[in-house]
């Protein structure tokens, strides 16, 4: 996963992932913009392994992450105002900065299919366990991003055994996907929730919490 090599940065005119829109319109009278993105819905999905009481999670290299890293680093590195060149990343920093531990996830882009089952094909391409739409319990929805996407994830539970497990999961590598499909064992989850050297989302910790909440106190003793 962390050999990442020849990278190169450019403007994105155009994408299948993210199209930039100008809102102008007036408010009480004023005069406003605002600057946003569309963008794919997302599911996310809480999965917890009881035969090894542990939440299973995926790891990631993310470039969005990585490229926030190198230009802490190398502030210039978005400078370039040129819309067809692209500025090679001289000494690029280890691509393990960018890498985050995440909920299974995935956008919503099969307009054939339900959110359930949606979620359940993220199990079982990112994570490898076989769950069925009933199997699911919906947490909540909420907004992924207020200011510039503006989209909606919604988060899911799903219990899991070790015979449930049908393969390694790992993400489609004809999609170039490389996952890492990690375990956190639930007495050390809090801790890891607020380890700010394991770089993660919010849905990581939100859902620990919800799981400490509703789960937690409901599970036969050990
Ligand atoms: N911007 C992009 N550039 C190039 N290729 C891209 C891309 N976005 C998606 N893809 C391609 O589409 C695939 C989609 O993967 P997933 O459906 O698992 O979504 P992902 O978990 O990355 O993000 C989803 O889930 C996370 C976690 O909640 C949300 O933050 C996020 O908005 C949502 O897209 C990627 O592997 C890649 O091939
Ligand atoms: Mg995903």
């Amino acid at each position: 996963m962390e050999a990442i090599e020849e990278l190169a940065v450019q403007p994105c005119t155009s994408s299948l992932y993210l199209r930039p829109f100008r809102l102008s319109y007036r408010q009480n009278g004023t005069k406003k913009f605002w600057d946003f993105m569309r963008t794919h819905d997302s599911v996310s999905i809480l999965i917890f392994n009881t035969s090894r009481q542990c939440f299973v999670m995926v790891k990631q290299f993310r470039p969005a992450v990585y490229m926030c890293e190198t230009e802490r680093h190398h502030p210039q590195v978005f400078e370039s105002q040129d819309k067809e060149s692209f500025t090679s990343l001289e000494n690029p920093l280890p691509a393990v900065v960018g890498v985050t531990y995440e909920l299974c996830a995935g956008i919503v882009d099969k307009p054939g299919l339900s959110l359930e089952e949606i979620a359940c094909e993220e199990v079982l391409e990112e994570c490898g366990y076989r769950v069925s739409t009933a199997e699911l319990r919906r947490i909540t929805s909420y907004r992924s991003g207020v200011g510039l996407t503006g989209s909606r994830q919604t988060l899911f539970y799903a219990e899991v055994n070790d015979q449930m497990r049908t393969g390694g999961g790992g993400g489609q590598p004809e999609e170039g996907e490389l996952i890492e499909v990690v375990e956190i064992p639930l007495g050390e989850s809090m801790k890891f929730a607020y380890d700010e050297t394991f770089p993660k989302t919010m849905g990581v910790i939100f859902s620990f919490m919800w799981f400490h909440n509703n789960i937690a106190p409901k599970l036969p003793k050990k």
